[in-house]
């Protein structure tokens, strides 16, 4: 992607005198890192097209920073551009490679996140907004009750669904084990696990965690929504794994690990979106993993 935003123009809608260096372009933003004395800000700028895509994640890392259970980088300034663009500053962070510790600590943090109530009002399974996932548009209309049903019309009508009718014409046999996988859905509970909403990431893939020099996890990037914690291992689970000793830890402290066809079932959904975004051998995997499943 081009860089859009001048380093003037993006300076002065910080507030002015920042010095601009471009870091890298992703598939809607520019990123750069902005420093004034002794200040430094990771920044995100994006055009009009991208803007609402930074307003929620700016939205996202406000309400995981308010649970108080993980670090997330600190949201400085949400800024229109000219255009209709934006742009995100958040505080700069320094990332470490991860110590022989750094597995434990971040289990711990994720399940006292996955602990904390739901800071939706009343508690239910979405979010106060809709958000993306990759480039995708993900959907959060609130769904009430907070109970098991509700969970699996959520996961069918906000999830699965919209994922399917985003799939090329082509993958006709897609759609259809996706639709036999929404029929199923409640046999995958039979164990009697009743999902409850927690607020999670949503898009917890390993480029979207790190550790601060202090041995500190951090999670950055999220597409947020109040949902099955499970969802969000199996999203851990599916490209890359989490840390060595997360697992224990995360269990330790409460934390659930998903049954294996949940697993698949919450992976089918972030499958479905590397078809989307992708197409190629995604298609293979998400049709086996749909097959398995129905
Ligand atoms: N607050 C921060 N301070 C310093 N570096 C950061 C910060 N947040 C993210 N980064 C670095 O920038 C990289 C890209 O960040 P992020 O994933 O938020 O951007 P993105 O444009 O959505 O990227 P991608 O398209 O790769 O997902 C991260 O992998 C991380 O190394």
């Amino acid at each position: 992607m081009e860089i859009l935003e001048s380093p003037p123009a993006l300076s002065g809608a910080l507030g002015g005198a920042w010095s601009l260096r471009p870091l890298h372009a992703s598939s809607f933003c520019d990123t750069w890192e902005a420093s004034q004395g002794t200040l430094r800000l990771f920044v995100k700028s994006a055009p009009r097209a991208g803007a609402g895509q930074l307003r929620a994640e700016a939205d996202g890392l406000r309400a995981l920073a308010a649970t108080g259970c993980i670090r997330v980088p600190q949201v400085h300034a949400l800024t229109d551009l000219a255009g209709g663009g934006a742009a995100l500053a958040m505080e700069w962070l320094d990332f470490r490679a991860p110590d022989a510790r750094f597995g434990a600590r971040f289990g711990e943090a994720m399940a006292a996140l996955h602990a904390h109530p739901c800071p939706l009002e009343p508690a239910g399974f979405g979010w106060r907004g809709d958000n993306c996932i990759g480039g995708t548009p993900q959907r959060n209309t609130p769904l009430q009750p907070a109970s098991w049903g509700g969970w699996l019309q959520f996961w069918g009508r906000s999830r699965l669904c919209p994922m399917r009718d985003r799939l090329p014409a082509s993958a006709s046999a897609l759609r259809e084990a996706v639709d036999a996988v929404i029929e199923r859905m409640p046999d995958l509970f039979s164990d009697g696990y009743q999902p409850r909403p927690a607020l999670i990431h949503g898009d917890l893939w390993q480029g979207n965690w790190d550790m601060l020099a202090d041995g500190t996890p951090v999670i950055f990037d999220p597409a947020v929504s109040c949902s099955d914690p499970e969802a969000e291992i199996a999203m851990m689970e599916l490209f890359g794994s989490p840390p060595a000793g997360f697992r224990a830890a995360y269990e330790a402290a409460g934390g659930r690990w998903p049954s294996p066809q949940r697993m698949k079932l919450y992976q089918l959904y972030h499958l479905l979106n590397h078809v989307v975004l992708f197409g190629g051998g995604y298609a293979v995997q998400a049709l086996q993993v749909a097959r398995a499943l129905a």
